[in-house]
């Protein structure tokens, strides 16, 4: 696949099953991640890799800070948590890790973050391997940071699941005339 067509047709997968990606699809999703523009060099992020018995174990993690959080929960939406992550054979756990820096703003390391999650999943794509970039209460939960044992510096800023496609999506048009406008505005 070309870079161009990867960019033009690229979709998520909500629907992901067996297998996971291979070691070697991993590795090339981490050199994607290294190429994101980084200001400062920083590195301002790392990724959890969870599979097999882990994902049972972030099940357990979600209904335990989704009850801290919400109390007591309803039988449906426990088992929704704790069913979460099985929804693909492999989960990333997108990580910012920031820094107070002098030249590069906290937001600036989020955003280079930002745009290494999405070179993971663009890798993704490109070898083949359903992606699906999520957040949700569970990414901005304070106990699940604390159970995935991130430091005060660290934030998830995604669940990057990853599995094979159950279904492709077709590409929607792209309504390109909105996005972008002449400045300063031409009078006439
Ligand atoms: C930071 C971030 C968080 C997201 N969280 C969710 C989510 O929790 N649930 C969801 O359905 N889509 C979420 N999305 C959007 C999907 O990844 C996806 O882009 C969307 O479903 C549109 O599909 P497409 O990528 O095929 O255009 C999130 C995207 C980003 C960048």
């Amino acid at each position: 696949m070309d870079a161009l067509e990867l960019l033009l047709t690229r979709t998520s997968s909500p629907l992901l099953q067996e297998p996971a990606p291979t070691a070697d699809q991993l590795e090339l999703m981490m050199k994607a991640a290294s190429r994101a523009p980084d200001h400062g060099s920083l590195t301002p992020y790392r990724f959890l890799k969870v599979e097999g018995e882990g994902l049972r174990a972030l099940g357990e993690l979600f209904l335990t800070a989704g009850r801290a959080s919400a109390g007591e929960l309803s039988e449906a939406q426990a088992t929704k948590l704790r069913n979460m992550p099985l929804r693909a054979p492999m989960i990333l756990v997108a990580v910012a890790v920031t820094q107070e820096h002098p030249k590069v703003p906290v937001s600036e390391q989020v955003i280079t973050a930002g745009c290494a999650a999405h070179a993971v999943v663009q890798a993704a794509c490109a070898q083949g391997v359903g992606a699906m970039w999520r957040s949700g209460d569970m990414a901005f939960n304070p106990k699940v940071a604390q159970g995935l044992g991130l430091a005060e510096n660290e934030q998830i800023i995604g669940f990057i699941y990853l599995g094979q496609t159950v279904k492709e999506k077709t590409v929607p048009e792209a309504d390109t005339a909105r996005l972008i406008t002449d400045w300063p505005i031409l009078q006439g």
